[in-house]
């Protein structure tokens, strides 16, 4: 799959395009079947494939509050992407001069001249345009005077609820892991690289591997959370806390891992790590020794061990 960042869509040069059309953080079993959609429609006519997607969210851009948090990072996305089989990924940065732009020239100009669009997919409740108020079917009437065909595709729900970012990011930061698989179709993980810590983890027994996270991930709600990491595409079970560190008065929020089943002390240290939390343990507490939290952990990993 080729990247086309927006200062590259004029050099598109392949055949006409089949292109699914969202924000798509997350990449959820409800996007996937807009994007697989446009996927197959591309094989069935000749189309090359592609996703057009909008980076940061717009909200982040429009909204006066704080916009969303993502879900996964650039690079997971494009990965979960080229799994699909995707040709091509435009990945349009979502500016205030962009959203300036009127909607018709967008499509016009960006989608059909340069991206040479012969096919546009999206989902029912797709909207576009000054506060999103365009919908698929006006697209669908753009369509049939800018010369190319729109497909909609109907709402994934799952027990009657549609499967949204919105739903997947609430999830998050209530600590209710144990849902997300259902919703997104696959594991949900934070991705970063081992930075150095206070080195007090090795000094208690439980040694940590910290981790710079390679997004604006939504935060999962603080504490403890049993999971799996995956380094080199190896899988150990682990232990991790989101938060402060209170007991030691930290005032940054950081993603620690003490991964179990290490035959030997290993050095993470730049390491590239993904974390899934699987299940939420416990809040983070406030010990008055470093004693109780060390006792506080011990059963901490009695219980993963039990559970994964
Ligand atoms: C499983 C686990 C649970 C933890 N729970 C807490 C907690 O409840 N309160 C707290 O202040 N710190 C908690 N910590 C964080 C430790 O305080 C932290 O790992 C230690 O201070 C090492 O920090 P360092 O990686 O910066 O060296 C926990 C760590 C682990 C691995
Ligand atoms: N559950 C779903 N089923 C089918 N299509 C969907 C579903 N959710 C979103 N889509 C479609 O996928 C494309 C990208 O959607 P977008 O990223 O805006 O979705 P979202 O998950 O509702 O996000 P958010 O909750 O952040 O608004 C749009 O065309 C949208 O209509």
């Amino acid at each position: 799959m080729k990247v086309y960042k927006d200062d590259e869509f004029s050099e598109y040069q392949d055949k006409a395009t089949s292109l699914a059309l969202g924000t798509f953080d997350g990449l959820h079993r409800g996007h996937q079947k807009v994007i697989k959609k446009a996927r197959n429609n591309a094989r069935c006519s000749d189309l090359a494939a592609g996703i057009f997607s909008f980076v940061p969210h717009p909200r982040r851009v429009l909204n006066q509050e704080e916009g969303p948090r993502v879900i996964c990072s650039q690079r997971q996305k494009k990965e979960i992407l080229q799994e699909i089989g995707l040709d091509y990924y435009f990945c349009q940065e979502f500016t205030e001069e962009f959203s300036r732009m009127n909607f018709k020239d967008f499509i016009a100009g960006i989608l059909c001249d340069e991206l040479k669009s012969g096919q546009l997919v999206v989902g029912k409740d797709f909207t576009f345009g000054h506060r999103g108020e365009g919908t698929s079917q006006d697209l669908k009437k753009m369509g049939r005077y800018l010369d190319f065909e729109v497909k909609i595709v109907s709402p994934l729900r799952i027990k009657g609820k549609k499967i949204s970012s919105t739903r997947i990011r609430k999830l998050i930061s209530e600590g209710r892991v144990g849902k997300i698989p259902p919703l997104l179709g696959r594991k949900f993980a934070l991705a970063g690289r081992v930075v150095h810590g206070s080195g007090r983890g090795h000094e208690i027994g439980f040694p940590t591997a910290n981790l710079e996270l390679e997004a604006d991930y939504v935060r999962p709600k603080k504490g403890v959370y049993a999971g799996y990491v995956v380094h080199e595409e190896k899988e150990y079970r682990s232990i991790a806390n989101f938060g402060r560190n209170p007991t030691f008065s930290e005032e940054d929020f950081r993603v620690e891992i003490h991964i179990l089943d290490l035959k030997e002390d290993r050095d993470f240290y730049g390491s590239r790590l993904e974390f899934t939390p699987v299940e939420f343990i416990r809040e983070e507490q406030k010990f008055d020794s470093v004693e109780g939290l060390k006792e506080t952990i011990k059963s901490d990993i009695l219980y993963t061990k039990k559970i994964l």
